[in-house]
């Protein structure tokens, strides 16, 4: 396949060395120093393009693609106020799309463990449940995309709770998130439930940022052949 990397920072670079490493061309690449070769024109000539960037410029990029009517996998988090925006012109430009706040396969596993856990402890009204999420200093926004993911998981089966915070809270109804920025973490998250009795802890920890570009990778090869929105859920088939 023929890639189009849009954003080559740490995710850039990691991106770029897996796709070589499974035969992949990467066609052009995108940084903060050639901003005018990131053109319609140029994005066209990509079987697949590849974006992540940051919350500032994601949603501009994606769109862009769909106007080339390119597939685009997008990791950039912090920008989804514009989710519906960005699916709105993957359907009018009749192109294919795929968010991930996480390209992790543990991560994936770690959500559905996530979702039944939160099934399970639903009755339970003893426990209060939390999450922190723990990254590197560079990171632009709070609280994760993974960790806003997770808490969602957990609003949707968690009647007490309903809405997260991304501070603690002494408010039953609040879904405390906590960020903690160490260097050189890559992405911690873990969700508690706490009791006067015990405790329960699911903790996921990346140790370098190799997880989530194969599965960016692992993405791209599934969406540039396709028409629509996807998920991971669709790429690893769980
Ligand atoms: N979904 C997932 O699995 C993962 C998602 N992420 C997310 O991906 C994003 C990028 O992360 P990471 O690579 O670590 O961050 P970096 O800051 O290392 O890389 C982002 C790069 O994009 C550049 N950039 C900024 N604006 C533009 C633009 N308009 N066009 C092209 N390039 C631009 C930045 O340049 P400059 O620094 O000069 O501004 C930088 O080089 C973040 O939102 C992060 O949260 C990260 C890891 C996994
Ligand atoms: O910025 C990062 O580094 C990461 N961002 C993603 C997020 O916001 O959840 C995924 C991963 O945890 C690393």
């Amino acid at each position: 396949m023929k890639i189009a990397l849009i954003g080559y920072g740490k995710m850039g670079k990691a991106i770029e060395e897996i796709a070589l490493q499974r035969g992949h061309e990467i066609m052009l690449k995108v940084g903060i120093e050639n901003l005018e070769d990131n053109t319609i024109n140029n994005i066209r000539k990509a079987d697949v393009a590849i974006e992540f960037t940051g919350p500032e410029s994601a949603f501009e990029n994606v769109v862009r693609c769909m106007e080339a009517g390119v597939p685009v996998v997008c990791g950039s988090t912090g920008w989804l106020a514009r989710y519906e925006e960005a699916k709105n012109s993957c359907l009018t430009n009749k192109s294919a799309f795929l968010y991930a706040s996480n390209f992790s396969v543990g991560v994936n596993i770690f959500f559905a463990l996530n979702k039944r856990l939160a099934e399970l402890m639903a009755p339970h009204k003893e426990y209060n449940v939390a999450l922190t999420e723990i990254h590197h200093t560079a990171k632009l926004d709070a609280p994760s995309g993974t960790a806003i993911t997770l808490a969602e998981q957990i609003l949707d089966k968690n009647t007490q709770k309903k809405q997260w915070v991304n501070q603690p809270s002494t408010q039953a109804e609040d879904l405390s998130i906590l960020s903690e920025r160490i260097d050189p973490a890559p992405g911690t998250h873990i969700i508690s439930y706490t009791s006067p009795i015990d405790d329960i802890e699911i903790k996921h920890t990346a140790h370098n940022r190799t997880g989530f570009a194969t599965g960016a990778v692992l993405a791209a090869e599934f969406l540039h052949d396709k028409k629509g929105i996807f998920s991971m859920s669709d790429v690893l088939g769980i």
